[in-house]
């Protein structure tokens, strides 16, 4: 077995998820849905009985409330959290909002299958004008980064994961080195950016990985963080199983 572990969770559905509009970094909740996943997966790491020393979050609270429910459920409330803009999920742009008809509509069904195949060309910038451009932009919870001038209006995939990895290799690495176990409650992007570092996967095979939702993963990393078991279920045998088979059957969707 490795050396260092670490478990990671990937939020439910948020109420824009419900509604079929791309979120980003609008804050969102969780649905009834996703509040009953993340209840999924305290279940799943309460029967694991694992003992955590720290959590590492991003600054939205679809991703932080999962993280609270299941840190009430395993009775770990008292461990620190780290909140960080560089686990956000990408940041969709000025399609923020929109549901699938409105992107078409707007930008037209090509545009879309481009953006949607494409690993590093990202959405169009959020504009002045866009609904939640003070929303987002002008939020305190970004007193602590990034900085205004720095302050993403769009994001490709590429760009998500040049933003998250120096969080894993500069914070997360130097703390699983020191031995403390750690939870990472976090969007589908930003763990795809973690994965594909630690799976050295390709720029398709991440863009062909969809993490499932309110199931915590294992990594079992060697002392060079080098895998030695990658993306282990927690769970009831029927919920690994099917996490399995989707994820199995996503990399060999053509
Ligand atoms: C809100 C929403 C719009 C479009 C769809 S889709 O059925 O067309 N599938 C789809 C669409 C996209 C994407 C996608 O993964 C997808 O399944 C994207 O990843 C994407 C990334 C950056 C800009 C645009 C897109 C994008 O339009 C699903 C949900």
């Amino acid at each position: 077995c490795g050396k260092y572990k670490i478990v990671m969770v990937r939020h439910g559905e948020s109420e824009w998820n419900k509604s079929n509009q791309f979120c980003g970094w609008y804050d969102s909740a969780l649905s009834e849905k996703g509040l009953a996943e993340a209840k999924a997966a305290a279940k799943a790491l309460k029967e694991a009985g694992y003992k955590f020393d720290i959590a590492h979050t991003s600054l939205l609270c679809r991703a932080i409330i999962t993280l609270d429910i299941i840190l009430k459920e395993i009775g770990q409330t008292d461990i620190p959290i780290c909140k960080t803009w560089r686990l956000n999920e990408r940041h969709y742009g000025n399609l923020i909002g929109l549901n699938k008809a409105e992107t078409a509509a707007k930008y037209g069904e090509k545009q879309v299958q481009i953006w949607r195949r494409s690993f590093a060309t990202p959405p169009p910038p959020m504009e002045k004008n866009h609904p939640y451009y003070d929303n987002i932009v002008n939020d305190e919870r970004y007193k602590d980064g990034p900085k205004k001038e720095e302050f993403p209006m769009f994001e490709s995939l590429k760009l998500t994961i040049e933003r998250t990895l120096p969080y894993w290799n500069e914070t997360i690495v130097p703390q699983i080195k020191e031995g403390k176990l750690i939870i990472i409650s976090a969007h589908g992007n930003s763990l795809r950016g973690i994965v594909k570092h630690l799976d050295n996967l390709s720029e398709d095979q991440i863009m062909a990985l969809n993490l499932p939702t309110g199931i915590p993963f294992i990594y079992e990393l060697d002392e060079c963080m080098r895998p030695v078991v990658s993306m282990k279920f927690l769970g009831d045998e029927e919920t690994v199983r099917k996490a399995m088979e989707a994820v199995a059957a996503q990399g060999k969707a053509k």
